[in-house]
């Protein structure tokens, strides 16, 4: 029987990571296979941000990264920008730039050096403004736009970029309920429409939970769990590495974690 290699979307190992002198990451492995979702979680300052830079080529670091099954300090930028497309926490917003001409960066790795967009690049911006319910601010300057619609843009600016692994630092932490929803589905089903792999950070555990297929809990920039959300999520590892008081519940798409007040809080009355 011949062995079946099965190359991984993103290939981390042993990697260190130091900013302003101090480490940052220290000796983390990650693997995230074709089309699956792995969710980063971890309490501020965990270097779950860091992480995706640096898969991203957004900082450097010590160990090594492959990108399905090459190693990303063998890539181009271009060809690199069309395997990997990064959303991160706060992109710099382009004074006076309009939506579509920001989601068209989004084509940069297939516009030739001093050449022009082509109507196949224009074409892959009206779906994804589509997509995204944005066509509507297609001519809006991106600065006016609030935070959430911006967050949307952002994320659009990503899908044409066309790229197999996304990378989505806190994507929906300006949406409200409703749209947080309905992108987070998006994503989930451009993952199963064209096999993209997801590798994302979220605070929100619940909803963390409910789309990935397994979890990384970072903390003090190292691995300090790995598995199905049903094994990360647990009350034990969020009081441990959180220190936070939750109750973790069986939901239907994975476990729902509801944070709880200390026993014996003093509940203030309404005054009469
Ligand atoms: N350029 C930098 N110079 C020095 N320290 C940095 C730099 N960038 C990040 N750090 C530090 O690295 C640590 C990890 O930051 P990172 O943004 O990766 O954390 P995070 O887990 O994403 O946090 P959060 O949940 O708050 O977004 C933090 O202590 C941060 O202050």
């Amino acid at each position: 029987m011949s062995a079946v290699s099965v190359v991984s979307a993103v290939e981390v190992r042993d990697l260190r990571v130091e900013l302003g002198g101090a480490p940052i990451l220290d000796g983390v492995d990650l693997t995230v296979a074709p089309g699956e979702w792995v969710t980063v979680i971890g309490p501020n300052g965990a270097g779950k941000s860091t992480l995706l830079r640096a898969i991203g080529g957004l900082v450097t670091g010590i160990g090594s990264i492959c990108l399905l099954g090459t190693p990303a300090a063998k890539l181009r930028r271009r060809d690199r920008a069309r395997m990997v497309a990064t959303v991160t926490q706060s992109p710099v917003v382009p004074p006076g730039m309009a939506v579509v001409d920001y989601v068209l960066l989004g084509r940069t790795p297939y516009i030739p050096p001093l050449g022009r967009e082509s109507d196949a690049d224009l074409a892959a911006v009206r779906e994804v403004l589509d997509r995204l319910d944005l066509s509507g601010f297609a001519d809006r300057e991106l600065a006016t736009l609030s935070g959430g619609e911006r967050q949307r843009v952002f994320l659009a600016r990503a899908l044409a970029q066309g790229a197999t692994v996304l990378l989505l630092d806190e994507p929906t932490s300006a949406l409200d309920i409703g749209h947080q929803q309905e992108v987070l589905e998006l994503v989930d089903q451009l993952r199963h429409d064209h096999g993209l792999t997801v590798l994302a950070t979220m605070h929100d555990l619940s909803i963390a939970g409910e789309y990935a297929d397994r979890m990384v809990l970072l903390a003090d920039g190292r691995v300090a769990a790995a598995g199905h959300p049903r094994e990360v999520l647990t009350e034990q590892l969020l009081a441990r590495y959180y220190r936070a008081r939750v109750r973790v519940v069986d939901g239907e798409h994975g476990p729902l974690v509801v944070p709880v007040r200390a026993a014996g809080t003093r509940v203030r009355s309404a005054p009469s």
